[in-house]
């Protein structure tokens, strides 16, 4: 079993933690570093997993270490990473939006690296993560990074790096759309006159039913839409007032606004050092 360390042990972290442990991975193989008290307490406890304040500390046995801490904390943690990483040669894998493969290998070294994106329905096991590999990843690690993602939802590789940025603006930031969308049925229903709590409940399992028919059905999502929209009926014209307001270019432009603050977040980095 190797042992994998997590640095940072907050909501990410968590999840991935939690997913591991579902798929029969044993506690007493992973440790994490989290400086809240607090948080440390709660991931021993329900978890069962050796918690540290140090990072060196959590990373000292590690064959896989896991980078689950906020961008803008990753340059600080080479000074005290780096004497274990260049004892321990582990595979690293950063979850961090933004932060590039070739930042990563400036602050800890020439490692086998993985940068992935994975997202908050991790949580209950129906992530979605996109990885992308250095070229010092074998295929075995390759294989073993996977595997940790694979705990908590689907992954995808992702061949230019270029495109990890793309991925956070689809699906790493991507849940928060949808809960926009229905806080936005929501509101509408509301304004017409129904009760709060039946709009959230309706809008919410149309959101839960129309995820599962686009996982289920294998259909294309046009094709399911149109499925919906009879001719001339109510779907065609709430489509229409969407074409109206050119829903496909307001999409666009959001995920373009993420992808370039993706790309911002890591430059700041640059700059900072
Ligand atoms: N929240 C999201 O939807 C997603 C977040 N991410 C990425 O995951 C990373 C973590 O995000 P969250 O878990 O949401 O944040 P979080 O704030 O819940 O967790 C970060 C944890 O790192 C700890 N920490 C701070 N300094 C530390 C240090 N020097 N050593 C060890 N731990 C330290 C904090 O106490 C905190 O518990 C970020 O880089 C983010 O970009 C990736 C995908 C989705
Ligand atoms: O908003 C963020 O920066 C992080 C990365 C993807 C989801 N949350």
């Amino acid at each position: 079993m190797p042992h994998i360390a997590f640095i940072g042990g907050g909501n990410m972290a968590r999840s991935l933690i939690g997913g591991l442990i579902k798929t029969g991975v044993a506690g007493s193989t992973i440790s994490v570093a989290e400086p809240r008290a607090d948080a440390r307490q709660d991931l021993g406890r329900e978890f069962g997993v050796a918690c540290y304040a140090e990072s060196h500390l959590a990373a000292a046995n590690a064959d896989v270490v896991v980078l689950a801490v906020k961008p803008q904390i990753m340059p600080s943690l080479q000074k005290e990473m780096r004497e274990v990483l260049a004892r321990q040669h582990p595979m690293l894998i950063s979850i961090a939006a933004g932060v590039r493969l070739d930042q990563l290998e400036r602050w800890f070294g020439a490692l086998p690296i993985v940068r992935c994106m994975p997202n908050t329905p991790a949580l209950i096991g129906a992530g979605a993560t996109g990885l992308c590999a250095n070229a010092r990843v074998s295929p075995p690690q390759r294989a073993q990074a996977q595997h940790i993602l694979a705990a908590v939802g689907i992954t995808q590789w992702i061949a230019e790096e270029r495109l990890m940025d793309t991925v956070t603006a689809i699906s790493g930031s991507g849940p928060a759309y949808f809960f926009a969308i229905v806080e936005a049925l929501e509101d509408a229903a509301v304004a017409q006159g129904m009760p709060r709590a039946t709009a959230r409940a309706l809008a919410t399992q149309t959101c839960l039913g129309a995820g599962r028919m686009l996982t289920e059905d294998g259909e294309a999502p046009g094709v399911l839409r149109q499925r919906v929209t009879s001719p001339n009926g109510t779907t065609q014209a709430a489509l229409d007032s969407f074409a109206g307001d050119d829903l496909h270019r307001i999409v666009a432009r959001a995920v373009a606004a993420a992808t370039r603050r993706g790309e911002q977040m890591a430059a700041d980095l640059d700059k900072s050092l």
